[in-house]
């Protein structure tokens, strides 16, 4: 399918969009609450990945697929390896199967876990037989993907003596182990994090507990992007907090120095973006090791302001759902960018002009999709196999037509 921009009818309406729960918090608390079933969820995730996952649960002998789904992937393969009597062949698509998963199975293993590689040593498919984890201190590279450490903080609780973690290396997107250790407490499961070593203790029960997942960050910042290349408009979303356990939150600083005024309403739990009249900054300075999922989108805004940008701590951006950086290099040069990468950073220079009908290839990436369509405020474009949002945004295209950008969806070709 493809989504065929135009050019709308701007500045956009004055609308209130309600985002879907958090991708990352409702896949940890459907880990946590296959381990604890006395934890009640509200506002799961409508994304692909958090139905793959909650899918996967059920099953306790037999094949699981996660598709494109890194967190559901990574945090499976420990509920599996640390679930006596499981036997399960975990697998996902092409691109998850080039994800590597070897710094987590050495891990696991070290725990005492059965894990072994079906195709490619270090990567998946695996076949997992579950038993009682026995040892309570593992080591693990820090610097690759914290997946594999929220994933080991989560069945860290039901292993018989808890379980200490000694980080190595720079520990990258710290934010989403704060989010796992938050969500741990909220259950009253109260582990640390100090320097590098995190420490989970058993629970071998919880209260009852009823949590509310608040709404994705990441997906808001597509809306962030929106109103920052708007002449003028006021969007409202629920239903965010000003305290949040989402590392993306940080948006609301970064695009205050893109323009955009963001004021938090207790009593509605919503946000309203609006647009500031303020200088714009040349170029913009940012380290996104803290927000990885944020780079494309920052990266389309500055561009479609004619701003440059040079971001840095991207180096995980590469194993993510496409090698990201090349595929915002490819796409953003048809549209008259100079922009420069390396391993893990991106240069973008000023530019002066968008070049039109230009069309966007998606690399089977939901970011990549979403991050070009505001766009569409600047000029016209096509964007290809714009089913992909569903990984995590299924409503995505409905929700940016109801803010007024002209989408038109077409199914007939691609
Ligand atoms: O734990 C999580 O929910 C996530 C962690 C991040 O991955 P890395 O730690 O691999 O950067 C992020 O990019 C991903 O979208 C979700
Ligand atoms: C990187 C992402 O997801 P995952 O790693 O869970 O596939 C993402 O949603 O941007």
């Amino acid at each position: 399918m493809k989504a065929n921009l135009k050019h709308g009818k701007f500045p956009l309406e004055s609308v209130k969009i309600n985002i879907c729960g958090s991708k990352s918090e409702s896949n940890r608390l459907l880990i946590l609450q296959a381990q604890f079933p006395n934890i009640t969820i509200d506002n799961l995730s409508e994304s692909d990945d958090t139905a793959v996952l909650q899918k996967g649960l059920k099953v306790n002998n037999g094949i699981v697929d996660v598709h494109h789904a890194g967190t559901a992937m990574r945090f499976l393969t420990a509920y599996y390896s640390a679930k006596p009597n499981a036997e399960i062949t975990l697998t996902g698509s092409q691109r998850m199967q080039e994800r590597p998963i070897r710094i987590l199975v050495d891990a696991l293993k070290t725990l005492g876990a059965d894990i072994q590689y079906l195709k490619n040593e270090g990567f998946p498919p695996l076949k997992i037989k579950g038993k009682k984890l026995q040892k309570n201190e593992v080591s693990i590279k820090a610097d690759v993907s914290s997946q594999y450490i929220s994933a080991l903080m989560l069945v860290a609780p039901i292993l018989p003596n808890g379980l200490k973690i000694s980080l190595k290396g720079k520990t990258t997107s710290v934010p989403y182990i704060e989010m796992t250790l938050s969500l741990l407490k909220n259950i009253e499961v109260v582990g640390d994090f100090t320097n590098n070593e995190i420490v989970i203790p058993l629970a071998e029960q919880i209260k009852n507990t009823a949590v509310t997942v608040e709404s994705d960050w990441s997906s808001a910042s597509y809306f962030y992007s929106l109103v920052a290349l708007s002449e003028d408009c006021k969007i409202t979303l629920g239903s965010f907090l000003e305290e949040s356990f989402q590392g993306d939150s940080a948006l609301v600083q970064i695009y205050d120095s893109l323009g955009v005024r963001t004021v938090f309403s207790t009593s509605e739990k919503s946000i309203s973006l609006s647009k500031k009249n303020i200088e714009l900054p040349d170029s913009l300075m940012l380290d996104l090791s803290n927000t990885p999922d944020l780079a494309q989108t920052i990266a389309v805004t500055c561009f479609g302001l004619g701003l440059g940008c040079r971001l840095t701590g991207l180096h995980t951006l590469k194993i993510k759902e496409t090698d990201r950086l090349s595929a915002l290099k490819n796409e953003l040069e048809k549209l008259g960018a100079t922009i420069q990468i390396d391993e893990n950073s991106l240069s973008l220079e000023m530019a002066s002009e968008i070049i039109s009908n230009k069309t966007i290839e998606t690399y089977q990436d939901h970011r990549m999709a979403m991050a070009f369509a505001p766009l569409a405020v600047k000029t016209e474009l096509t964007i290809l196999d714009a089913e992909v949002v569903s990984k995590s945004y299924p409503n995505f295209w409905k929700d940016i037509q109801k803010v007024g950008v002209a989408c038109v969806l077409d199914d007939s070709s691609n």
